[in-house]
């Protein structure tokens, strides 16, 4: 029988007794699973502090009291999820015990960035990991408690190999498959910590910011599974991100491309990447919403291979202002054999990852994250390309995108989509920067200035969803 893999991020573990909403959410299942944990809500920002604070006081005593401080608090932390959730006292304090053996881990890490005065990607990649090494390991042992079959794997010890990329890692499923599925096969609940794998050479390699969802479809990849199940705080997949607009709606089934174009474009529920393990094994991600227990295992959004175009085309609409544009000018740039493999090679010697390109005989408007942006213009400003005058930049811009099958489809409504998307947030004053449609077969974006991107945001969700 094919096994679930099941996905708790931090939006379902936020209070110590959320634990108790999860472990009620696997019985409710009543069949073998893997768990994919993530830390606790805010642990992982905490920790990115903690290692930026010892970074900067490296060497200062008081740095070090610093970090031990932090390791404090969530000593004190996890004895309060302990407390609220393992009554029996003799397991309790097994679990303390194994718990603070993790923390001293972390405090020993912690304490080496002070003696060498440096943070070496190896050395950030294991100390972030911490706040979901801690979390599988509490997990596991409140299951146990409750009488159910539990048992924690790491992914080192599972052999979840990455290509040993630091901070962006992405599985390597040849190395991994044979294995992962072996050491997760036979019954009861196993549960592993989400956000890293680690390289051929065993060290821990994060998988990206919010990369939980990605450790979970890779497993899900590796194990042939019968579906993703990822638990969040919402009715699923919406028609736009709810702390922008007010009152969006569910999505109850999206296309893979459809799903992972949102994520691609801002739409925070699911990490960027999640859907590209599943693609091609045609494994459904499934949306559910722990804040509904009533519902039982019901999925607000079924992600898969099956297309639907709506009557309005647009299923959702999502942003995101990680974008900055490099624009390189010179009057025939257009028009110039090989300047782009020059551009892009560029960047990619300095390891700068290009979002989009859109180019005109006068420019060529280079799309990155905003965090590249400097060290992309230092690359290209510095480097002499004939024909280019100048290279200017800009990051007071965002992106907002409409998706939906249909979208540039020209026997139907699609073709005049991206048009009536413009055209709302133009009407309604959002300084529009570029306007892009053609790109992909399911979504359209524009760059408004930054400052209008909710204003966009919701005209644009107004113009497709409100008069229904
Ligand atoms: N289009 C969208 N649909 C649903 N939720 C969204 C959307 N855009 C942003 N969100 C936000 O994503 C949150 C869930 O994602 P996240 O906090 O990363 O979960 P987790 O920590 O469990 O991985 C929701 O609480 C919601 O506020
Ligand atoms: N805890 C990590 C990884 C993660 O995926 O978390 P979440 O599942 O809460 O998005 C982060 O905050 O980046």
């Amino acid at each position: 029988m094919k096994k679930i893999v099941v996905k708790f991020g931090g939006s379902n573990l936020r209070r110590p007794e959320d634990i108790d909403r999860v472990v009620n959410v696997v019985q409710t299942y009543q069949r073998p699973l893997v768990l994919v944990v993530s830390a606790f809500f805010g642990i992982t920002n905490a920790l990115v502090a903690c290692v930026q604070a010892a970074k900067e006081g490296a060497g200062k005593l008081s740095a070090l009291a610093e970090s031990r401080d932090y390791t404090l608090t969530l000593r004190a932390l996890k004895k309060e999820i302990l407390d609220a959730n393992i009554a029996d006292l003799r397991q309790r304090a097994s679990t303390e015990a194994a718990l603070n053996a993790r923390l001293d881990q972390l405090e020993r890490f912690l304490t080496g960035i002070h003696y060498i005065g440096d943070v070496p990607d190896f050395v950030n990649d294991v100390i972030l990991s911490y706040g979901e090494r801690l979390s599988s390991l509490l997990l596991t042992a409140v299951l146990q408690s409750r009488g159910i079959a539990a048992r924690e794997a790491l992914p080192e010890d599972i052999g979840l190999f990455t290509d040993g990329v630091f901070g962006n890692a992405a599985c390597d499923f040849e190395a991994s498959a044979a294995q992962v599925s072996a050491a997760l096969a036979g019954d009861g609940i196993v549960v592993v910590p989400g956000f890293y794998g680690v390289s051929r050479d065993g060290k821990t390699t994060l998988f990206g910011r919010g990369g939980s969802d990605y450790s979970a479809a890779s497993i899900a990849r590796c194990i042939g599974a019968e579906s993703l199940d990822v638990w969040k705080d919402v009715d699923g997949f919406l028609s736009a991100d709810p702390g922008a607009v007010e009152a969006p709606h569910s999505i109850a089934r999206l296309h893979y491309l459809e799903a992972a174009e949102l994520s691609y474009f801002g739409a925070k529920i699911l990490h960027p990447r999640t859907v590209e393990p599943l693609f091609d094994q045609a494994i459904p991600i499934r949306i559910l919403n722990i804040t509904r227990p009533d519902l039982g295992l019901h999925a607000f959004t079924v992600i898969d291979g099956e297309r639907t175009v709506t009557h309005d085309v647009v299923k959702s609409v999502s942003s995101t202002d990680d974008v900055a544009i490099l624009k390189l000018h010179g009057p025939g740039v257009g028009f110039k054999p090989g300047i782009l493999a020059e551009v892009t090679s560029t960047l990619d010697r300095n390891g700068i990852n290009i979002k989009s390109v859109l180019t005109a005989q006068t420019a060529i408007n280079v799309l990155l994250s905003r965090e590249h942006l400097d060290a992309a213009y230092e690359a290209l400003a510095t480097h002499h390309m004939a024909g280019v005058v100048e290279v200017s930049r800009n990051d007071a811009v965002a992106i907002v995108a409409v998706v939906g099958d249909g979208v540039l489809d020209a026997s139907n409504v699609g073709s005049a989509i991206a048009s009536r998307a413009l055209s709302a947030a133009l009407a309604g004053g959002v300084r529009v920067t570029m306007s892009a449609a053609g790109a992909s077969e399911v979504a359209a974006y524009m760059l408004v200035d930054r400052q209008d991107r909710r204003l966009a945001l919701s005209l644009i969700h107004a113009e497709f969803f409100n008069a229904k």
